[in-house]
């Protein structure tokens, strides 16, 4: 059964990182998003994201979509299935709306893997380090934009606390091992 292993969390929190960690150790690849925020230093077209102008997003079919200030995101039901063509597991990185409209229409090929830390000043500090903007930093760790998991979305979830890299490796590579095998 073609399946999705749907990676959400707080800003920071490492979903990327593990994402990455999928696709280089069990060829797990991520169904690639479009947005059309501008690239950050080290990302690359294409490879971390579809980036849109406003008129080439909104031409696009999207499974859902949602606005971070001025920056919109989706994820296409092409990506999905084109991915599935040739690879029966694949991720994907949304936020928490995102994830929510996943599991409505998918649950059942969904594992929903909520990542997180112990701390929200592990999470600036990640965000500084990685050179993001202060007040974009700011935004991106309170209100809405926080993406904490909301109740009705924690009997689904599988949480990860990625305080520690060598567990949190430990923990993917047993989950990546036992959704393969199935
Ligand atoms: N367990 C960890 N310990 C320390 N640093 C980590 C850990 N996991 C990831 N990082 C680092 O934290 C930073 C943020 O990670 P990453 O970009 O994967 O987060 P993200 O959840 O995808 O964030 P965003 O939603 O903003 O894109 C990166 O510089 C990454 O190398
Ligand atoms: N609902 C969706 N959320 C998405 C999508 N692509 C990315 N995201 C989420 O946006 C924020 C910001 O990402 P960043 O790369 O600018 O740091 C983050 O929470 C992502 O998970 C999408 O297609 N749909």
């Amino acid at each position: 059964m073609q399946k999705l292993i749907l990676i959400a969390g707080p800003s920071g929190a490492g979903k990327t990182t593990i994402s990455d960690y999928l696709r280089a150790n069990f060829k797990i690849p991520r169904v690639l998003t479009h947005t059309t925020r501008p690239l950050r230093v080290g990302e690359q077209p294409d490879r971390d994201y579809h980036f849109e102008s406003d008129a080439t997003f909104s031409r696009l079919h999207f499974f859902e979509h949602v606005k971070y200030g001025s920056y919109q995101y989706g994820s296409s039901e092409e990506a999905l299935r084109e991915a599935w063509r040739e690879h029966e597991l694949v991720s994907l990185i949304v936020d928490i709306k995102g994830a929510a409209a996943y599991l409505q229409v998918i649950k059942g090929q969904v594992y929903f893997l909520y990542v997180t830390t112990s701390t929200r000043a592990e999470l600036q500090e990640r965000l500084s380090k990685r050179g993001d903007d202060p007040l974009k930093i700011q935004a991106r760790l309170s209100g809405s934009e926080l993406n904490e998991l909301p109740p009705e979305l924690a009997q689904d979830a599988h949480i990860l606390v990625n305080d520690d890299w060598s567990k949190t490796k430990k923990e993917l590579d047993k989950l990546a091992e036992s959704l393969l095998q199935r």
